[in-house]
């Protein structure tokens, strides 16, 4: 239909959706098209790993569906609310009411303890504090919210960061490379957790090159030069 816009609705039970994202980048006169018409559907609850080669769009894609980045062409939605198409600040809040963020190279404030990067999330959500005791423990990080992010290991602070990531409680985990530079001990900690999540009815959506989690997925979705490959 010429001159129509593209309107998809929010699907019921559908947490997140994209509906054919498209990216592009220039550089040095080049164009790289880094999403090519990729679409995805999370319902509560359900694991999707999101794998292919490095430069495939894997981050990109992450970087739209968290509203961080928007996409040239197509639509977000998060827990049913349009995420494409807004402001940078109207993105934040629904970014923060309604999504958790696990980055590769960490989501803590250095400045901050581990129990006052928590408290600083809730706040952001509009959420009432509460004890950190209990989710400090379900990451197995109990007694440590004191600390300031410098003072932990690679895998403590990997599972801090999920504690953050949680602690608006989420309706949507988004995770890049979450395990990417952990032992296989700690990354089969921190894929418990994930799945432990996911039980209690999140969705998590995981960019990730590693095949012990894409087995743990419920789908796998794998790009190729910002492709879906079927
Ligand atoms: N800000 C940017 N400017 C220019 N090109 C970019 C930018 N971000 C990504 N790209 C390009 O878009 C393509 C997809 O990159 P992306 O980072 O999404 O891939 P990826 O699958 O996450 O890679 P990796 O596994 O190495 O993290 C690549 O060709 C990359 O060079």
């Amino acid at each position: 239909m010429a001159g129509s816009r593209y309107r998809p609705a929010p699907e019921p039970g559908v947490v997140l959706q994209a509906d054919r994202l498209y990216r592009f980048f220039h550089t040095g006169g080049e164009e790289v098209l880094a999403l090519s018409g990729v679409s995805l559907r999370l319902a509560a609850g359900e694991r999707v790993v999101v794998a292919g080669e490095s430069g495939s769009g894997k981050s990109t894609l992450l970087a739209c569906l968290a509203g961080l980045d928007e996409p040239d062409g197509g639509v977000v939605h998060v827990a049913g609310h349009r995420l494409t198409g807004r402001t940078e600040a109207e993105r934040a809040r629904l970014r923060a009411a309604h999504l958790g963020m696990v980055y590769q190279y960490g989501n803590l404030l250095e400045h901050l303890t581990v129990a006052r990067n928590i408290a600083f999330v809730r706040t952001l959500a509009g959420r009432r504090p509460v004890d950190v005791s209990d989710l400090l423990e379900s990451v197995g990080l109990a007694g440590r919210g004191g600390a300031y992010p410098a003072e932990l290991s690679g895998g403590q602070a990997a599972r801090a960061g999920l504690a953050v990531a949680l602690a608006n409680d989420p309706e949507v985990l988004i995770a890049d490379e979450p395990t990417g530079e952990l032992d296989a001990d700690t990354e089969e900690r921190v894929l418990g957790l994930l799945t432990a999540r996911a039980a209690r009815g999140i969705a998590v959506l995981v960019a990730s090159h590693s095949p012990v989690i894409a087995r743990t997925a419920d789908r796998v979705l794998t790009l190729r030069d910002g492709q879906e490959v079927r």
